[in-house]
């Protein structure tokens, strides 16, 4: 039994992954806040919503999506019934295994993920760190859960909020990159859904080459890039106003963030 304890937005997205990949909904249960919240994702999924306690006692595998401002309390009031042995995967920002551990007790073996919205699609990036207590076995059961929605890599632990940053809240600068694309289509004069046609494919060719070809992504940039033509004239405008050293200092931030998430 596989137990998801805060099915919000990304406990949602990691529940309906395991349901396509085959987990049967008599095999997953799930707890949310609000008793609205849970009928939505019984009706939509079949699953049973149930309460953190019984969740904690019913499960091999304990799953956990809360915010991380979330964790403490509901570490502390899972902590009484998670029977010693079971495999506790905490997905939030910023919290640490030795944080999940010291309130769970008991020698708990905790693998730390960070997965990011992708995990809809089945293009997932996860990455995930093992706890104290838990070693090759746990992060290879990690991993056959989280491998059908996506890439997984074995990290270690010191290098995750760096990864919160950067494939954790990925794809939101992705996002906002093409808003502002398709809002340069507008002051262009495009209509709105040609321009967000146009970067949605553009987006979705590079990514793919930048996946498929294993060309770094310079040379795949310099084969655009003609000489006096338009794209290094664009190029030159990035570079003018700084857009590089703004993902450093953004990114540098987001990490800064998951730190000061963990301090609560
Ligand atoms: N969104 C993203 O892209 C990513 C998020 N994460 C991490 O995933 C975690 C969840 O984020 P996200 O899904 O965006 O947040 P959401 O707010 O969508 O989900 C959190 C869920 O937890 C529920 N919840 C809160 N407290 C409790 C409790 N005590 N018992 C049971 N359920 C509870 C909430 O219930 P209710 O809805 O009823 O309030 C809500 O459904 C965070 O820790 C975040 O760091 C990681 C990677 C990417
Ligand atoms: O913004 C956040 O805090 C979460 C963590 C990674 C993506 N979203």
């Amino acid at each position: 039994m596989i137990a998801i304890l805060g099915a919000g937005k990304m406990g949602e997205a990691l529940m309906s992954g395991l349901l396509r990949a085959g987990v049967k909904p008599s095999e997953i249960v799930a707890t949310v806040r609000r008793s609205e919240r849970g009928q939505v994702l019984a009706e939509r999924y079949g699953v049973r919503i149930v309460s953190n306690a019984e969740a904690a006692k019913v499960a091999d595998t304990l799953i956990l999506a809360v915010k991380p401002q979330d964790m403490a309390s509901l570490l502390d009031e899972i902590s009484p019934y998670v029977p010693a042995g079971r495999l506790v995967i905490s997905a939030a920002a910023g919290i640490t295994t030795a944080f999940v551990e010291s309130r769970l007790g008991d020698e708990v073996p905790v693998v730390r993920v960070m997965s990011n919205t992708p995990v809809l699609v089945d293009e997932a990036m996860s990455v995930i760190s093992a706890g104290a207590h838990a070693g090759d076995e746990e992060l290879r059961l990690t991993e056959e859960l989280l491998s059908p929605v996506g890439k997984v890599l074995r990290i270690p632990e010191s290098q995750q909020d760096a990864a919160t940053a950067l494939s954790g809240s990925g794809p939101a600068y992705f996002f906002y990159l093409v808003e502002a694309m398709v809002d340069a289509g507008i002051l262009l004069g495009m209509p709105r859904a040609a321009a967000l046609d146009m970067v949605t494919q553009s987006i979705v060719g590079a990514a793919i080459m930048l996946r498929d070809s294993g060309e770094h992504p310079v040379i795949l940039r310099e084969a655009v890039t003609s000489p006096g033509g338009t794209t290094i004239a664009a190029i030159a405008e990035l570079e003018r106003h700084s857009v590089r050293a703004a993902f450093l200092a953004a990114i540098e931030a987001a990490r800064d963030r998951g730190r000061e998430l963990a301090k609560g």
